[in-house]
């Protein structure tokens, strides 16, 4: 089996992969903590005979769960932010310094539809961008919708979004601090990635699919006009591009991986760009 990593600020996700048939076998999700200490909701180590790590916690808390795993599998790779990968030249000025969450966020979208805008909805809402020749112009970081409703401090932290709701209701004005809380925490986000999928589109002449992924991508998904993909396991995706071990991940695929959406014309994104400053 292959245990694949990708450790957040807030949950440290895992999944057991199949070496021989590339089927995901189980998956889950601790709270990132400096420790992994063997339970119910951490895989077995004794069926791991590889893990790939991402990750974007305190260097402690990598070192920890490295030297960990170190002692019970054999191959342990651990991803980092390079100058360039898989065709893709970061473009960071220290390209060391872009979370590698991103980066290899920003590799799986790349290695799946060429030029891309890849979210990321977990404690923060990131946002790159991926040229059709393989620069990555860079990106935008914003809170997340848990981390902008802890900052109001208004005693709603553990109302979360249901998120089964739907993007109508979330777009209503609250009638209840609760409710206009998490109605403008939502219409925070779903409006800072429309407009910037605009504006960079608008700013390179290029309509790029978008590629959504973390925690919140679900219900954040509908309130994004844009149309875009849902791609949970992402951030693995990076890693499978990176660390490619089983037979359909050496011929480029990768597990999960979502229809390419079909992005409308740079016509049509100028159009609504003009529109809202009109207003
Ligand atoms: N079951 C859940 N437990 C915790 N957070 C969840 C859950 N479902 C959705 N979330 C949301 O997802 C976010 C964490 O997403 P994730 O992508 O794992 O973040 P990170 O990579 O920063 O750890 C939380 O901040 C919360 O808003
Ligand atoms: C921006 C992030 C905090 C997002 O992390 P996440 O929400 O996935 O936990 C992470 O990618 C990070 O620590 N990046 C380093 C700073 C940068 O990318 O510029
Ligand atoms: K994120």
């Amino acid at each position: 089996m292959i245990l694949d990593l990708d450790i957040g600020n807030t949950l440290s996700k895992w999944r057991l992969k199949d070496a021989e048939s590339s089927e995901i076998r189980s998956r889950g999700a601790v709270w990132t903590r400096e420790e992994w200490r063997p339970g119910a909701d951490i895989p077995d180590l004794d069926v791991v005979e590889a893990v790939r790590i991402s990750s974007v916690a305190r260097a402690a808390v990598l070192e920890e769960t490295v030297a960990l795993l170190r002692r019970r599998v054999r191959h342990v790779h651990v991803a980092h932010s390079t100058h360039e990968a898989l065709g893709v030249v970061n473009g960071y000025e220290e390209p060391g310094r872009l979370g590698v969450d991103r980066w290899m966020g920003a590799l799986a979208g790349y290695q799946l539809a060429g030029g891309c805008c890849a979210v990321d909805c977990g404690s923060a809402i990131t946002i790159d961008f991926v040229l059709p020749g393989g620069s990555h112009l860079g990106g935008f970081i914003i809170p997340g919708l848990r981390l902008m409703k802890e900052s109001l401090k208004l005693g709603t932290r553990n109302v979360a979004i249901d998120p089964e709701s739907e993007a109508d209701e979330l777009l209503e004005p609250g009638r209840r601090t609760v409710d206009a809380v998490n109605h403008g925490i939502y219409m925070a986000a779903v409006s800072a990635i429309n407009r910037i999928y605009s504006e960079v589109c608008d700013q390179q002449g290029v309509a790029l699919p978008m590629l959504l992924t973390g925690g919140d991508a679900r219900v954040v998904s509908r309130g994004v006009q844009v149309p875009h993909a849902v791609w949970p396991d992402m951030v693995y995706g990076g890693l499978e591009a990176c660390f490619p071990m089983t037979f359909a991940e050496r011929a480029g695929k990768m597990s999960g991986a979502p229809r390419v959406p079909e992005p409308v014309s740079l016509e049509k994104i100028r159009a609504g760009l003009a529109f809202s400053m009109l207003l």
